[in-house]
């Protein structure tokens, strides 16, 4: 059943309660309405992928479930242990970096600070005023930088690193916030092959491994199809369709949305869905075919 509507969201008994949920969202930017009347909840130990064209909501919706784009109506909750759901409003800056962390492409590289004391602000929420790195911050920090690739370069300047390297120093902070939600806005964008690879394997590790509730922005749809346990196809800031990536991602959804025809195939062998577009020069597309 899908978990996304534009309207209120529905639950079923089997569905763990959400870690942070969205409900009825508005979003503008002045008196543009950009994401009309979303609601969607992220779960504990599952990784939800938002999909769509440019332009279409997502960057925005994710922005305002990390309290970083002032909702215009709706509102936002996020679950405790107990089943309760808060109102995320209540939780100061600092109650809400301790449960939610987003990671997005528009971070910069700072200067003159090493990968190490980036990747250590991941850890400020944790700590309490003016007081050094703990047993606890060090070993979230050296955990982060392992699992994303960096603690070869962690006595290495950030001004020095390619614009690769820096995203995936700015995901370990995000690793290292030790939340249980995040949202990740393209973290595959810039990456070569091994580390987009590297970037979804961790992604399904923070779920299973750990019970994260992750919301991700994608525009591969086969990484989304290969990744999510739900999906959720974004058209003009209202949600198309929402649900199991098979039953999202079918040609029709897609053509309807991102205005292409595409061959979509489930491999036998593997089960993973595989979506061809057909461009001018595709071998399936007839006039190419049949000058
Ligand atoms: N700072 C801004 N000021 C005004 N309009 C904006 C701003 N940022 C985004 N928009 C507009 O809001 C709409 C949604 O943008 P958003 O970035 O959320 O879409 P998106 O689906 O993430 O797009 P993309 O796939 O290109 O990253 C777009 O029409 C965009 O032009």
């Amino acid at each position: 059943m899908p978990t996304a509507t534009n309207t209120a969201p529905r639950t079923t008994p089997l569905r763990p309660a959400a870690a942070l949920s969205g409900d009825g969202l508005v979003l503008r930017y002045g008196k543009e309405t950009v994401v009309d009347g979303v609601s969607l909840a992220l779960a504990p130990g599952r990784v939800t992928a938002l999909v769509g064209p440019n332009g279409s909501g997502k960057s925005t919706l994710l922005r305002s479930m990390a309290r970083l784009h002032g909702m215009a109506e709706g509102t936002l909750a996020l679950g405790g242990a107990d089943g309760q759901q808060r109102p995320a409003a209540l939780l100061s800056a600092r109650q809400f970096a301790r449960e939610v962390t987003l990671f997005s492409q528009s971070r910069p590289a700072p200067q003159g600070l090493t990968v190490r004391e980036v990747v250590a602000f991941g850890r400020h929420p944790h700590r309490r005023r003016f007081a050094g790195l703990d047993v606890k911050d060090r070993a979230a920090i050296n955990h982060a930088m392992e699992a994303t690739g960096v603690a070869d370069m962690a006595a290495r300047p950030v001004g020095e690193l390619s614009g690769g390297e820096v995203q995936r120093v700015w995901l370990a902070a995000c690793v290292a916030q030790e939340t249980g939600v995040v949202l990740l806005d393209e973290p595959t964008n810039h990456l070569d092959l091994r580390y987009q690879v590297e970037t979804l394997d961790l992604v399904r590790d923070l779920a299973d491994g750990h019970g994260t509730a992750v919301g991700i922005v994608l525009h591969d749809l086969d990484h989304a199809a290969l990744i999510a346990d739900e999906l959720l196809l974004m058209d003009a800031g209202r949600i198309h369709a929402a649900g199991l990536p098979a039953d999202v991602l079918t040609a029709e959804n897609i053509t309807k949305v991102y205005s292409i025809r595409v061959e979509v195939t489930l491999d036998e062998r593997t089960q993973r869905l595989r979506i061809d577009p057909i461009g001018r020069h595709s071998a399936a597309n007839p006039r190419k075919a049949h000058p």
